[in-house]
Order: structure tokens, then sequence, then C-alpha cells
């Protein structure tokens, strides 16, 4: 399967919570599954989580578990069955756990913080901007709403209060549950929702530490604060993920695509690593085709030089998951065919130096750039340097290979080995065994030994003296 630089993540749900379906989806190229904790509970998910190791053994290939946190996203409670609205129909938001929902229009809101917040004219968004309520009177912790929009409400969906955050604690007690539940099913990246200052990044850091854990941090840009404070975030963060659909409803619409271009730019300026996510082929959750602007979408992502493309409700509920992958690749593929991916100049060390393995590669006309990383400090700015000669990278950590497995561009292998030489050599034998080096192959190698030993190495490929 030819390798993608743009990465596919995607969300695991009732569609794709399969081991067959979640191996077609690694071997049709996706990097790393998200699995949603505001949705469903730790007996699935840990099922889930086990199916993408399975598939992992079966592709040979490294896959990064991203555990999404709910966070203080503000989210109803069960509704047993869906609530159908009509515009101008009215409907009761109410404090409970469940609800019977259908006909009795009760929707249950187990967020007593709101209704205290909560005021006659305000706007209450859902579902991703695609449910519009008009608040029309509060008592103690009810309110009574009119629709908008036609609306069919079900469980679990995030509710914004358009102007308002009802400042719900950024970490609760339920999601230090979640972190502990994804730290023990090995999980490689946690997911902040909500984020809203670079204190919340500092602080799950400090529990997955506390925990003893070693996943890396994901920081979700969907609300005002973010926005705010994005440059001390995208610092504290290991990923930052545009979580377009929430971004979508604390914002107006219009606003994302300008915001979605800042937060790129603002992550891979420092070199960060970025995906964009949400809604980007939201009709192939009914159809088996994309629309054209959905297409324009994924390709203007791929110009804009994005790690990672994540897939939310199009693979968790869609009837077309594997569709909406094999689109995906193909959109990504005829992107990177004709797009230059512009890059940033290197603001740090680390990066002038894997700025400077690229583009020794590129000028010498590489077929390939091979990493051994101990550590992973080194691979995450190859990535940064968005290389046009193939990266393959070699570590020995299992946990490593999956947390670089969503970078950009990175070819990630595991291979054991006592040193970086040793290591270099495996990978070369690895590679030659799969034709993707041969004899007489102008190759460029690296690693950083210390601070003060960085190694660049070039070489041509002579099977017999190597
Ligand atoms: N694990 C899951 N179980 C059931 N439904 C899910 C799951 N994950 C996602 N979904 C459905 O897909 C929709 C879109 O997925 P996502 O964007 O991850 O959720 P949300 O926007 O609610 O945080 C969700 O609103 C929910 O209806
Ligand atoms: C990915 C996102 O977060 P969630 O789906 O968890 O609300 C988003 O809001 O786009
Ligand atoms: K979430
Ligand atoms: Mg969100």
């Amino acid at each position: 399967m030819q390798h993608l630089r743009v990465k596919i993540i995607a969300s695991i749900g009732p569609s794709s919570g399969s081991p067959e379906v979640i191996l077609r989806l690694a071997e049709l190229g996706v990097s790393g599954f998200r699995i949603n904790f505001a949705h469903g509970e730790p007996s699935l998910w840990r099922e889930w989580a086990e199916y993408v190791r399975e598939a992992e053994r079966k592709t040979g290939r490294p896959l990064a578990l991203i555990g999404d946190l709910v966070g203080p996203s503000i989210r109803l409670g069960r509704v047993k069955n869906p609530i159908k609205l009509n515009a101008g129909d009215r409907a009761e938001f109410r404090c409970v756990e469940e609800s019977e929902g259908g006909d009795t229009k009760i929707i249950p809101l187990p967020v007593r913080r709101v209704y205290e917040v909560l005021d006659e004219g305000d706007l209450i968004v859902m579902d991703d901007g695609r449910v519009r309520l008009r608040v029309l009177e509060v008592s103690g912790y009810s309110a009574i709403v009119e629709a908008l929009t036609p609306a069919t409400i079900t469980s679990r969906k995030a509710i914004a209060i358009r102007g308002k955050d009802p400042g719900l604690p950024t970490l609760s007690q339920r999601d230090v549950e979640h972190v502990k539940f994804a730290l023990d099913n090995g999980f490689d990246y946690i997911a902040l929702s909500h984020v809203r200052t670079r204190d919340d990044v500092d602080a799950l850091r400090l529990i997955v530490l506390r925990e003893g854990g070693d996943a890396g941090i994901a920081v979700k840009i969907e609300n005002k604060s973010a926005v705010e404070n994005l440059q001390d975030i995208i610092r504290a963060a290991d990923l930052v993920v545009v979580a377009r659909g929430d971004l979508g409803m604390t914002y107006g619409l219009e606003e994302v695509p300008v915001l979605q271009e800042r937060i790129v730019a603002a992550a891979r300026s420092v070199g960060k690593p970025v995906i964009v996510a949400t809604q980007l082929l939201e009709s192939m959750i009914e159809n088996p085709v994309p629309t054209r602007a959905e297409v324009t979408d994924v390709y203007v992502a791929v110009r804009q030089g994005v790690d990672g493309l994540m897939l939310t409700g199009e693979t968790a509920i869609g009837r077309y998951p594997i569709e909406a992958i094999r689109w995906l690749r193909k959109i990504i593929t005829r992107a990177e065919q004709v797009l230059h991916i512009e890059r940033y100049t290197p603001k740090d060390k680390r990066w002038a130096y894997a700025a400077s393995i690229v583009e020794t590669a590129e000028k010498l006309s590489a077929a390939l750039i091979l990493v051994y990383s101990i550590t992973g400090s080194l691979p995450p700015w190859i990535a940064a340097s968005r290389p046009m000669v193939p990266v393959v990278i070699g570590t020995g950590s299992p946990q490593r290979a999956r947390r670089l497995a969503v970078l950009w561009g990175l070819d990630v292998r595991i291979v054991e080995a006592g040193g970086y030489e040793e290591g270099l050599a495996k990978l070369e034998d690895v590679l030659s065994e799969e034709g993707l080096l041969s004899e007489g192959d102008v190759i460029v190698e690296a690693y950083r030994e210390t601070e003060h030993k960085q190694v660049i190495v070039v070489k041509r490929v002579f099977k017999g003296l190597t």
C-alpha cells in the first residue's frame, strides 16, 4: 500500500468497532484510532483498543490509540428514543440523567451549572451546530426552548450556549478516571477536550506522570479561551487538534476556515504536529461518495501542511466507514502528487539539525532518509521539516513508534537494536527485503546520540559491503 505522508486517524464507534473493520481500516493506511470517551463505556473501549493492537500485529505497523476526554463539554444524558423537533416546536431541558425522549420532548441535561447561567433569549447550539434552540423560559433546574431548526436529539450530544462558558472544570473526576483507564490500556495520546489554558495541559501532564504513564497530550482547540491562549497551549502540547465541531459551535461557522488556517500555521511554525478533525467527509455518513466541497476541504488541509486528518462521525456511526477511508486516501494521494507543502524555518537547534538532514537528502536526490531513534526526540523534527524524500524511522520501543505513527511523512518501524549503528543496519536489511532499498541507492542516515554528537551519514548501498 503506497505510503501516505498526511496521516489518517479514524474515530471508532458502532460502525467500526469490530476486529474486521478495524483491521481493514489499518490495511487501508489508517495510522491512528480515536475513541471518544464521551460515548459508550470502558468495557467497550477496552475491546476496541484490543482490536487495534490485533490489527497492529497483523499489519506489522505501529498504530496510535487516542483517548478523547469528555472534559468540560456540556453533554446531554441518555435519550432513550431520539427526540424529533420541527422548527417552532417546544421542548424542555431537565436536570436528569436520562429521559424517555421521543414525544415527551424532555431533553436530559444533568449539568446544574448550565441552568444557573442560562437566561431567556440564549441560543443553545448542539450536534456540531445542526441543532439550534432558543431559550424561552428558565425556572429552577429546567428550561423551555423553541427549535429554530428541525432537530433530532440523541444521547450524549455536546451543547454550547452561544457567548457563555458555564466554566465547568477542564478535568473532572470522571476525566481523571478516564486518564487512568487510557494509561492502563496502553493508549498513546490523551486528547484534552475544550482545553482553555496551558495550565490545563500542565495539569493533565501531571496526572499522566503521577500515574506513571507515558502518553502524549493532544490539545483540542475548540473554544475562545484556547484560541486566545493558542501559543502557550501549543508549546505545552505534543499534538494539536483543530476540533472543528465545537469550534464551529462556539464561533460562527464562517470563522472555522479562518481559525483552521491560523491554528495550523501556529502549530507548524513551532514544529508541532497538527491534525484537522470533524466533518471532512460528513456526507459520507449517509452516502458512499463525498461531495466536491468535502474533497476540496481535504485538499486544502493537505496544502496547509497538516500532519493528519481525523474522521469522527464518518467512521464512528457512518454507514460507509471503509469507503470514507478509501476516499480520504484517494484525495490525499492525488493532492500529494501535485502539492508542494510550504516549509517553516526552524527556530530550534534540534529542528535545524533535522532540517539539515532533510536538505542533505534532497540536494543529493537520496532514495531514502533513515533515522534510528531511541528517545523519539529527533523524528518529530524530521516530520516538521516536511521532507520530500521518503523517511523511515526505526525505533525499538512500540510506544515511541505508535506516537510517531501519526506524524507527517514518517514510515515507522519497530526494530530492536543495541544501538544506533546496529539499528540502522537492521533497518537497511528490512527495507532491502521489502524492495524499498536497492543496490546503488544513495541514502542519508542519521541519529542524535547526545546534545553534542549528532550524526549524518551519506552512503551508497552496496549489499555486499554493508
Ligand atoms: N463510541 C461511540 N458510540 C456511539 N456513538 C458515537 C461514538 N463515537 C461517536 N459517536 C456518534 O458520532 C457522533 C460524532 O462523533 P464525535 O465527533 O466523536 O462525537 P461528539 O461530537 O459528540 O464529541 C457523536 O455525536 C455520536 O452521536
Ligand atoms: C473533535 C471534536 O471534539 P468532539 O467530537 O469530541 O466534540 C470536535 O469538536 O470537532
Ligand atoms: K470528546
Ligand atoms: Mg469537540
